[in-house]
């Protein structure tokens, strides 16, 4: 493939061009994408490889108050208080929407739950382009109490369902730089047995 200075093959494909120059925004303005938007993305990320079509996963978007709520409960499972509280439970307002994702192993002889695992986050790095590719700005983001109980309790969780951490998702910041600076020295990680 002929390629350009910046090292995006000339006659690449729209989904090389994507994956090639997708970033992560950790400022967001308080623009989000609405239910049906989030929901026609969720549906072309649903379509990642699924051994045993088992759909171990799932998503909850919190929005608005939500966001506050699980605010509180990540200071409360820190154990924090007065300012320091506040400052952590002020952490999930920095986007509009948050995209809380759901690792839900399903029983199975066929299918550990490593490779279901593997597709939950599968899942989640598929949407997060599919919202970069439709000019949101998106960050994965977790810390220290992604798995803590009274996390799970605030977002409903079932027996055996955990925590993925939350894609931060939001409007795209008129002064950030648009394109991705990072490039990837594929020789580094690429062997060949032959
Ligand atoms: C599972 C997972 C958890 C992450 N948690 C955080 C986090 O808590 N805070 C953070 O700043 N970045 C976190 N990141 C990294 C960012 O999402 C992002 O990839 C990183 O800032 C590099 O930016 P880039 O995606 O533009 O290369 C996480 C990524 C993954 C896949």
């Amino acid at each position: 493939m002929a390629r350009t200075n910046s090292s995006i093959p000339k006659d690449a494909s729209p989904a090389y061009k994507a994956v090639a120059t997708r970033r992560s925004h950790s400022k967001v303005t308080d623009r989000a994408p609405d239910a049906r938007e989030l929901e026609s993305l969720v549906a072309a990320a649903g379509r990642v490889a699924d051994h045993g079509s088992l759909h171990p996963w799932r998503l909850i978007a919190l929005r608005g108050d939500a966001r506050s709520r699980l605010g509180v409960a990540l200071a409360k499972a820190a154990k924090l208080k007065g300012s320091d509280a506040a400052s952590l439970a002020a952490k999930p307002l920095r986007a509009p929407l948050l995209v809380a994702v759901v690792f839900r192993p399903e029983k199975s002889q066929k299918v550990a739950d490593w490779e279901q695992e593997a597709v939950a986050s599968g899942v989640a790095h598929m949407l997060s382009l599919l919202l970069h590719d439709a000019g949101w700005g998106v960050i994965w983001r977790t810390g220290p109490y992604t798995r803590a109980k009274k996390v799970a309790k605030m977002h409903g969780l079932q027996k055996g369902e955990k925590l993925l951490g939350w894609l931060y998702v939001g409007g795209i910041p008129a002064r950030s730089g648009s394109s991705h600076t990072k490039t990837v020295r594929a020789d580094k990680y690429l062997t060949t047995l032959d």
